[in-house]
Formats: C-alpha cells, sequence, structure tokens
C-alpha cells in the first residue's frame, strides 16, 4: 500500500457528476470533500485509496485521459464520439441514457428524404458529419452552436439539428419533432491506454466491481 501511486479520475460536470459520485459510494469509493457544494477547490483525494477527483468540462475529459493527466474519466458517448480521442472505452454505467437525433419541424423530414442541401446546426459537428456523409452520403452544411441549439430551426438558421434527445420535452415545448435517431448514448467510463498497462490489477478490479453493481442495480 505504502508505494501505490494516485489513480486519477477525470469527472464531467453537470448532469453526470452526481450519478457518478453515487455509483462510486457504492462500490465503496467515497469522496466527502467534493460534495461540499461551496468548495473552489479542484482537485479532491481519497487518502485512504489512494484515489485523487477532478471534475472538468465534459469535452475535456478524453483529452485528460489521452495525455494521461486523469488514468480514468467518466463522460458521456456522446462527447467521447465528438472528441475522437485515443482512449479505451471500457464499461458503459447505465445511466445518463438518451439518444443523439436529427430533429427539425415535421416538414424538414421530406427535404431529408430528397438528400436537399440542408443546413444542421449542432453542439456536435463531428457527429454531424459522421452521420451524414459517412452513414447517410449526403452532403448538408454543418453549423456549429455552444447551446440552445433548438432555437436554429425556429429562428430561420438551420432546416434541422442533430442534438441529445432525453424526455423530449424541449423538442415538443418548440415544435420540432425527432426525424431520425444517429445513436443512443449513456454515460461512459474511459481509461488512459498506458494507464492500463501499468495499473492493470488495480483497473480491472475495478470495472468488475461497477459492473456488478450496474448489473445488481438492473435486476433490482
Ligand atoms: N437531456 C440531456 N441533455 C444533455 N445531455 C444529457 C442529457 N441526458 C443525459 N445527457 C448526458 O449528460 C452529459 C453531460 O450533460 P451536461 O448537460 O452536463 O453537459 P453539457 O450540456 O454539454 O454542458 P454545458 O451545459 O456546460 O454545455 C452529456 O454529454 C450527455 O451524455
Ligand atoms: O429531451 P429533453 O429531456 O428535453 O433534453 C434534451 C435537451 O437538453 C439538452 O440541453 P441542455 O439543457 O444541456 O442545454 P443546452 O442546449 O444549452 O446545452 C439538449 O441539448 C436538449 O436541448
Amino acid at each position: 500500500m505504502e508505494d501505490m501511486r494516485y489513480l486519477t479520475f477525470a469527472l464531467g460536470k453537470g448532469r453526470l457528476a452526481k450519478k457518478t459520485l453515487e455509483l462510486f459510494e457504492k462500490i465503496g469509493i467515497t469522496c466527502e470533500e467534493m460534495k461540499d457544494k461551496d468548495t473552489r477547490k479542484l482537485i479532491f483525494v481519497n487518502e485512504e485509496l489512494k484515489l485523487r477527483f477532478f471534475l472538468a468540462k465534459g469535452p475535456d475529459v478524453p483529452t485528460y485521459v489521452e495525455y494521461g493527466a486523469a488514468d480514468i474519466g467518466i463522460v458521456g458517448k456522446d462527447t467521447i464520439l465528438e472528441e475522437g480521442r485515443n482512449i479505451y472505452e471500457v464499461l458503459d454505467l447505465g445511466f445518463g441514457k438518451c439518444r443523439m437525433c436529427i430533429c427539425g419541424p415535421k416538414d424538414a423530414e421530406e427535404l431529408l428524404k430528397h438528400h436537399e442541401l440542408i443546413r444542421v446546426a449542432t453542439k456536435y459537428p463531428h457527429i454531424a458529419k459522421d452521420y451524414f456523409y459517412n452513414k447517410k452520403h449526403q452532403t448538408v452544411e454543418i453549423i456549429k452552436l455552444n447551446g440552445s441549439i433548438e432555437l436554429a430551426p425556429i429562428v430561420g438558421l438551420s432546416e434541422v439539428i442533430c442534438d441529445i434527445v432525453e424526455t423530449g420535452s424541449t423538442l415538443r415545448e418548440n415544435g420540432l419533432v425527432v426525424l431520425e435517431e444517429v445513436c443512443p448514448l449513456s454515460a461512459r467510463m474511459v481509461v488512459n491506454q498506458v494507464s492500463m498497462k501499468m495499473e492493470n490489477e488495480r483497473i480491472t478490479k475495478l470495472i468488475a466491481d461497477l459492473k456488478r453493481e450496474i448489473e445488481r442495480k438492473d435486476l433490482a
């Protein structure tokens, strides 16, 4: 135990953070310091288990993991696809479930069907490009936005959007519908490629513990 090095976790801020900490707690990994809402501290340590945790913007998580600044990351599948980093995706955590979809007003269906040159607004330009160019073989103009994507077809910036749909209420409240599904999404655990070799025993055990907990919850 004495010469064990710290394993570092990068957790995506926002929606996934709370569920991630709850899941870790269930397998005996706690980080009390991190629950303090008022803290400006960025990095938290569990001395006993030799673990360190930090919160980062979702899209930065794969970056920290690729460079080895974090051994392990927890992040949405959307972010993994969008960032395209050299990392191992090792586990589907089963929460943060949603879908990447092409959405728009109902009448945009015809434009899609006839492969018209449409504009696609999205926070995920790589996912959108891959979908339209490689899967659908359709030429489109992709417009990168940073949030409130549903606005784009309403104000005439684009014909459709490529965005996350969870409950569908944002679409409904703005008169938009799902036109096509790109792929299902959920939170994933990612691992640095060198860490996977150097810390194989600890990381393999962590994956097995998490898997057992996720399966137990699925059965309940
Ligand atoms: N309804 C949802 N909207 C967006 N993301 C969701 C939703 N449900 C689950 N997720 C998952 O949660 C992850 C993190 O979502 P979060 O809202 O915290 O990030 P974000 O919207 O990219 O952040 P920000 O608000 O800083 O732009 C997403 O990458 C996605 O995998
Ligand atoms: O299907 P729903 O349950 O309505 O969830 C989907 C909405 O939530 C997300 O937006 P977010 O709240 O992250 O805001 P943003 O658009 O500013 O990123 C996503 O981009 C959709 O707009």
